[in-house]
């Protein structure tokens, strides 16, 4: 299995190169050359696996001979050995067509556990064979941040450096990133919003003598492994509501589009996944740019919702790619639109392609407010305010006799005033984390400067 560029001008890489590069070395998006197909015979008996098998079932033929089966197979027992349930990712009904995929039962409560978790053990046995040594730095509105700091932390040959926009998180979600004691992990508080945060990001990998001297990786969803362990719980839901007999929907609240583009490879390999609805927050650029054709950035809006306050979303690059027919220079063209211009327009045809797979919608604050209210009174579910938006859209969808499954993305404890607001009651922590607001925090906060950045790094990076 070999790697492309979304931009088709970066070497092609085997998983394990693609995996450590992160961002391509044109600018874009690692994808597989091509989408291995799963047939049917194969989905139906993920029914009744443990979330383990049925993960190495589906992941197996994305990593070609990087890494053997019985490898494999322990790390992704070891990955997710730390989740508080024994189904990992457990469906619970809303209703009679509509289904909650309960993504927050991971060490950090959200669904970046089930992708960072692995990875850090992918990324440990590779750093072993090879004896090298990184930095990892990260992007955060929230979620993504603690989960790769939990996967990396402690470890030697490892540094974690993770950019958060300052007053943008929720206080669970900043105590969960300042509060760790390890020296290899660093708390960046950005005075900016998560898209200034990504864009220094991926400008530090478009400055090649600093990543090459840093050893630089990514963790966030530009790295094509985190959208891999994500196709996973696709799988694993849909089975259990009767796929491949049966189609299934998914309604996705979504941010940066890894997420949903993780639905996206299912349904190419065979999932069948009749629509995958992006729900968006007041940050609307996704469903503009689905029912407009324009993806025009307005600039990030902060909400109840807050790691979904993203405009640049950095994987409906994968989508477009594949829209383009696999265009390259298409896409080169539309992101270099997006960086001078601040937008582009979506080709007629690109755009009909999207639809074909893509639904979508949008939930505001008092929707979203009411959404929590009303689904806590009627079923005593307490959803965040990030799966709200996600059921609320759902609920707007066209009627079909296909079962739509929201996907639950954090825990309500990471968010507990907006849940409080909404229900009356305070979510509580799990007991592994109730002295949270106990631990002392360390934290630097900086401007949006990438040079200041950057010589933060080279200074606190172990050599
Ligand atoms: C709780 C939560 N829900 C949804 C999202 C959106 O996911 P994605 O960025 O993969 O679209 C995020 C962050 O990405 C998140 O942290
Ligand atoms: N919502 C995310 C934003 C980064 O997304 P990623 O999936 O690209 O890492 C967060 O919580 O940090």
């Amino acid at each position: 299995m070999r790697y492309v560029s979304t931009r088709g001008q970066a070497p092609v890489l085997t998983f394990e190169e693609a995996m450590l590069t992160g961002l391509a070395r044109d600018g874009g998006l690692y994808v597989p050359e091509t989408v291995p197909h799963c047939p049917a015979r194969e989905i139906a008996a993920l029914a009744g696996l443990p979330y383990e098998e049925a993960a190495l079932r589906v992941m197996r033929p994305f990593l070609g001979s990087a890494f053997g089966d019985d490898a494999l197979e322990a790390i992704i027992e070891r990955a997710y050995a730390g989740f508080d349930h024994p189904a990992r990712a457990p469906l619970v009904q809303l209703g009679s067509n509509h289904f909650l995929l309960e993504l927050f039962h991971g060490p950090t409560l959200a669904f970046k556990d089930f992708a960072m978790q692995l990875i850090g053990q992918l990324f440990q046995a590779s750093l072993e064979r090879s004896g090298k040594r990184i930095t990892i730095v990260g992007a955060t509105s929230g979620d993504t941040g603690s989960a790769a700091i939990e996967a990396f932390r402690g470890l030697d040959n490892v540094d974690v450096f993770i950019l958060f926009p300052e007053g943008r998180v929720s206080d669970v979600q900043r105590r969960q990133m300042t509060t760790p004691t390890e020296d290899n992990v660093h708390a960046l508080a950005v005075k900016g919003d998560f898209d200034d945060c990504q864009a220094r990001v991926k400008d530090m990998f478009n400055d090649f003598a600093f990543r090459d001297r840093v050893g630089l990786s990514a963790v966030n969803s530009i790295n094509w492994a985190r959208v891999l362990a994500q196709v996973v719980y696709y799988f694993t839901s849909a089975v259990s509501l009767g796929a491949p007999h049966r189609a299934v929907r998914f309604a996705v609240p979504t941010g940066n589009f890894g997420d949903i583009f993780a639905g996206y490879i299912a349904r190419r390999m065979g999932l069948p996944i009749e629509k995958l609805v992006i729900a968006t927050n007041q940050n609307d650029i996704l469903h503009r740019a689905l029912t407009g054709g324009a993806y025009e950035t307005h600039g990030v809006t902060p909400t109840i919702s807050p790691s979904m306050d993203i405009q640049v979303s950095s994987n409906f690059e994968r989508a477009l790619f594949e829209a383009y027919g696999r265009d390259g220079a298409a896409v080169a063209q539309q992101m270099d639109a997006l960086k001078s211009q601040g937008g582009f327009t979506i080709s007629q045809g690109a755009l009909e392609t999207l639809r074909e797979t893509y639904g979508s919608g949008r939930a505001s604050e008092d929707e979203t407010r009411a959404t929590i209210r009303a689904l806590f009174a009627a079923t005593g579910e307490v959803l965040c305010p990030h799966s709200a938006v996600g059921v609320k859209v759902a609920q707007d969808q066209p009627a079909s006799a296909a079962p739509m499954i929201t996907l639950a993305t954090a825990h309500p404890a990471k968010f507990p005033d907006a849940v409080e607001a909404a229900t009356g009651i305070r979510p509580a922590l799990p007991s592994r984390m109730a002295d949270l607001f106990d631990r002392p925090e360390r934290v630097s906060a900086v401007e949006n400067d990438l040079a200041a950045l950057k010589a933060l790094i080279e200074e606190r990076r172990r050599a």
